[in-house]
């Protein structure tokens, strides 16, 4: 447990690639026993680098496409989930594993959340009464033996204060999958995604299934608002997928940008980018394409601007962001509401090959897209998406 808390703490921290792969090796001694720190640390970075690169799980591939696995969730029935750990990720947001037969999986299909259901009292005859909510995993679908679930604790939230109350040891019942969007690799060229808080869960399966599939080329544009930089959630999970794949790119916004904002890299954050970004432009037969965010609290302290200059304009498959947290009148974005300009630069165009997908709190839905209608149709397309011309059928709303 302290090793998960030790953990946990380097959240804070800048990780790097080399950070998340020896974080694997540590892990991969005791495998039964990944704590979830690191999960709430790295994790995407994790699987990245252990579908890529590592031998066994090509043979755990192998092994799953032999039998056909067992799946612990059922759409008709309630079934009881043992809570194994959870992790505090942000202030009012918590990290949830619950396990099951470890030889199963769970049987999502991407993009599907499920349903928990908690006891709330008895009805005048005695009956118990429940509190439903939907929750959408963000492990692996493909993980045999547990799932796990990224929850804000609202102070009056009658299910999300239930599962903070959880021990380990402690059940919630649980019934799925619910499907959502069928999504399927190149169904469109590019994806934009628009996410507020906790909507970042759905586009995570998505990123995800892209991500560990070779044969998708689809492109992933997200557009990630907080209200600080203490709410984004998962970032350096987030970080570690976007700086090791070509094809996703992420542009964070928060409302209220603190000192400490600083972007995908910060300060002296950008050596461990330098020597990465160093090691894949002196090799011509590396095609990787690379965004870096680099946030500085003045233009003055951006480090080394001259030499990531000259890199940037002499490669083009390296693309630069500066942020800083006093802008100078050229100041360009990464702080604020997510604006029509952000969405115009950082998404996709209109087009038949685009698909934009949004997910956050009634606030942002309403200003990017309208609200979902009352009985969760797809609703009217209003707000900034519609502003910028695209149409109801290049939207979806999770
Ligand atoms: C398809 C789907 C998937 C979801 N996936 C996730 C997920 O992965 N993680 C996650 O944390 N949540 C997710 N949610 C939201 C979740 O289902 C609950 O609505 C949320 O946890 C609040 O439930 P509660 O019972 O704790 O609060 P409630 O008792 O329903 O609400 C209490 C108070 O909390 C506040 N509140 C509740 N929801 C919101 C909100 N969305 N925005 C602003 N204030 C709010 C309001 O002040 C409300 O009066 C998802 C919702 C949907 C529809």
């Amino acid at each position: 447990m302290a090793t998960f808390f030790r953990r946990l703490a380097r959240v804070a921290t800048p990780f790097t690639t080399t950070k998340a792969i020896n974080a694997f090796k540590d892990q991969s001694k005791s495998k039964s026993q990944i704590p979830l720190g690191a999960i709430a640390a790295v994790s995407g970075g994790i699987s990245y680098f252990f579908y890529f690169s590592s031998p066994t799980m090509v043979h755990l591939d192998r092994d799953s496409e032999e039998v056909d696995p067992k799946v612990a969730l059922n759409p008709d029935k309630w079934i009881e989930f043992e809570l194994t750990e959870k992790a505090r990720v942000s202030h009012n947001t918590q990290l949830f594993r619950f396990s099951f037969d470890p030889t199963a999986k769970l049987g999502l299909d991407i993009a599907s959340c499920l349903l928990t259901r908690a006891p709330q009292g008895e009805n005048a005859e005695g009956k118990t009464k429940y509190v439903i909510r939907p929750y959408t995993p963000i492990s692996d679908s493909d993980a045999k033996g547990y799932f796990d679930l990224l929850i804000k604790v609202y102070p009056e939230g009658k299910m999300s204060q239930h599962l903070a109350s959880l021990k380990p040891g402690d059940v919630i019942e649980v019934k799925g999958p619910i499907e959502k969007l069928r999504y399927s690799p190149n169904m469109k060229k590019h994806i934009g995604m628009i996410a507020g808080g906790t909507g970042i869960t759905p586009m995570l399966q998505i990123i995800e299934a892209i991500l560990k599939n070779s044969d998708d080329n689809t492109k992933v544009s997200l557009i990630y608002g907080n209200v600080s930089p203490d709410d984004i959630l998962l970032k350096e999970k987030l970080d570690i997928l976007s700086a090791s794949h070509p094809n996703l790119k992420i542009f964070y916004t928060v409302d209220e940008p603190s000192k400490n904002w600083r972007g995908g890299a910060g300060g002296t954050g950008i050596t461990p980018m330098l020597q990465i970004i160093e090691a894949i432009l002196k090799n011509s037969d590396d095609n990787t394409k690379v965004s870096l965010i680099y946030g500085n609290v003045s233009p003055d302290d951006i480090l080394l601007k001259e030499k990531l200059d000259i890199l940037s304009a002499s490669h083009p498959n390296l693309k630069i962001f500066y942020t800083v947290d006093e802008p100078s009148k050229n100041w360009r974005g990464g702080a604020g509401y997510i604006s029509k300009d952000m969405i115009v630069k950082g998404l996709p165009s209109p087009s038949e090959d685009t698909l934009i997908l949004v997910c956050g709190p009634p606030g942002l839905m309403n200003h990017i897209s309208g609200n979902k209608g009352k009985d969760w149709s797809q609703g009217e397309l209003t707000g900034l998406l519609k502003e910028v011309g695209y149409t109801e059928d290049m939207v979806y709303k999770f």
